[in-house]
């Protein structure tokens, strides 16, 4: 997510707009476009970005072990300060699933970040994606002196759903 200041070589343009606490903020988003596959998503696709929502999927072990060289990458690439949030897509796929909440969860807690699981299929917890990312954009813009931080991590904790586990029961 980021200001579309670079020439047009992605996908440039998709926004978004979200509301929180009653104020419009408009999220202008990125998509890598197939080229995560080939590790060739240059630095100055994400460099300046504000957030990064790193997408694996349940059903696929290789993107999840891909998770761990990105986060290294964006370590030393990306603004120091990006948001970042680890989503597990493709949550309605339980059946297919070969990566556990669990994993997912340690992984997330190890880099310090938030982590939910997703669906793209069903919309499970892809609003509250971006509602967090944006929440915590708005309150880093306007942090006023003795505010009471926002908690990434927290809110989305609270706020997110989990898929249900059983459906074979
Ligand atoms: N069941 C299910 N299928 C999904 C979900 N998200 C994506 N898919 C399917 O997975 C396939 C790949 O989805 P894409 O959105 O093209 O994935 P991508 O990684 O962005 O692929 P590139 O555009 O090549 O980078 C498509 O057939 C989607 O319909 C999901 O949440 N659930």
């Amino acid at each position: 997510i980021r200001e579309c200041v670079l020439p047009r070589r992605g996908p440039c343009g998709s926004n978004k707009v979200v509301t929180v606490d009653g104020m419009r903020v408009k999220l202008q988003i990125w998509d890598t476009a197939g080229q995560e596959r080939f590790r060739s998503v240059t630095h100055a696709y994400y460099r300046d970005a504000q957030a990064l929502l790193l997408l694996y999927d349940i059903t696929n072990k290789a993107s999840f072990d891909n998770i761990r060289a990105w986060l290294t990458e964006i370590h030393e690439c990306a603004q120091r300060d990006v948001v970042i949030m680890l989503l597990g897509n493709k949550a309605d796929v339980s059946n297919e699933r070969v990566i556990s909440s669990e994993d997912g969860e340690t992984l997330a807690r190890e880099y310090g970040v938030p982590f939910m699981e997703t669906s793209a299929k069903t919309g499970m917890n892809v609003e509250l994606a971006f509602l967090a990312i944006a929440k915590e954009l708005k309150y880093r813009a306007g942090r006023q002196a003795n505010e009471p931080s926002f908690q990434l991590r927290d809110y989305v904790e609270s706020q997110k759903k989990r898929p249900s586990c059983c459906s074979f029961l």
